[in-house]
């Protein structure tokens, strides 16, 4: 595959990564910073252009890797050279109706990754619509495959859904992260210790999830011991509404990315 990434930050990258790992794809990557179109040249050994191609071909394949609010100008200024390629856009917000306007091509799938994908464990989102033929969406499944899980989804506003999930999931587990760490290292803990011990916990919690036949909520109950301490921390927890915040946080995510529909896609 032919694959042409518009936008090399963060999460270009990560997919990048993924597929170089993999090897056999022809990848290059359009980015306006000449030192980024250096970084990723070097690490990566991808082609990396100041400008999109001339001419694209139907083979191609073009992720569109830019934030949601430079996504109109990128699509207008590809219309003309984007032939009929495949469109993926992993832009939170911006629906397969405006990209098609902007494009004048409904030769599109909608992809929402997030950033595990760095480490080939990435969870991804996607939707295509009715017109878009089962090579592309095999050829949009095996660019994500490459780099973790892929689900597909049965409606355009599942993409919002999983934002609020997976896409944006990472960043809760990190603040959670973050914030255990910080108590390690209120408790004493050098920074390195403090790291060691809060990313252990999480992932021998996350394996004990994964290959366990109980469900979260028991093994949850396993460690909370009554009378014990657990019971004060998550007691703790409850007073304070994290669950409920977490929930709320959830959903504010996914209006964010409803509403970044609804505004970047009006004209
Ligand atoms: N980060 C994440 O966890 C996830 C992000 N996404 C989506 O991925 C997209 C990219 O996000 P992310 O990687 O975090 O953002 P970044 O800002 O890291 O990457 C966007 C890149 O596009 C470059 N760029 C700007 N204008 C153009 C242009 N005209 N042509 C080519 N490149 C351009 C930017 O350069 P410069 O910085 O110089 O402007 C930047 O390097 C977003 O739409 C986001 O919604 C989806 C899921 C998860
Ligand atoms: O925060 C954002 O808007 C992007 C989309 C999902 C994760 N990061």
């Amino acid at each position: 595959m032919q694959i042409t990434f518009i936008g090399g930050g963060n999460m270009a990258s990560a997919i990048i990564s993924g597929l170089v790992k993999q090897g056999g794809h022809g990848i290059s990557v359009v980015e306006p910073s000449a030192d980024k179109r250096a970084q990723l040249a070097q690490t990566y050994g991808v082609t990396a252009l100041e400008q999109p191609p001339q001419q694209l071909s139907t083979d191609d394949v073009v992720v569109l890797a830019v934030k949601p609010q430079q996504l109109k100008d990128v699509c207008l200024s590809l219309a003309p050279v984007l032939g009929n390629a495949l469109v993926v856009s992993i832009a939170a917000g911006v629906g397969i109706a405006a990209l098609a306007r902007w494009l004048g091509s409904d030769r599109i799938v909608r992809v929402m990754p997030n950033t595990p994908a760095m480490v080939g464990k990435g969870v991804s989102g996607l939707f295509a619509p009715l017109g878009v033929g089962a090579s592309d969406k095999k050829n949009a499944a095996d660019i994500m495959a490459a780099v973790g899980r892929v689900f597909w989804l049965e409606s355009e506003s599942g993409i919002d859904d999983i934002t609020a999930i997976s896409g944006s999931g990472p960043a809760y587990v990190f603040y959670f992260i973050e914030s255990m760490i910080a108590e390690a290292r209120a408790l004493g803990f050098d920074d390195a210790t403090a790291r060691q011990l809060v990313l252990g916990t999480f992932d021998g919690a996350v394996a004990l999830a994964k290959q366990s036949d109980l469900d979260v909520a028991t093994l949850r109950a396993n460690v909370t011991s009554k009378g014990g301490t657990t019971e004060r921390a998550i007691a703790r927890f409850e007073a304070e509404g994290v669950k409920a915040a977490i929930q709320a946080g959830m959903q504010d995510c996914r209006a964010r990315s409803v509403e970044l529909g609804q505004i970047l896609s009006q004209d």
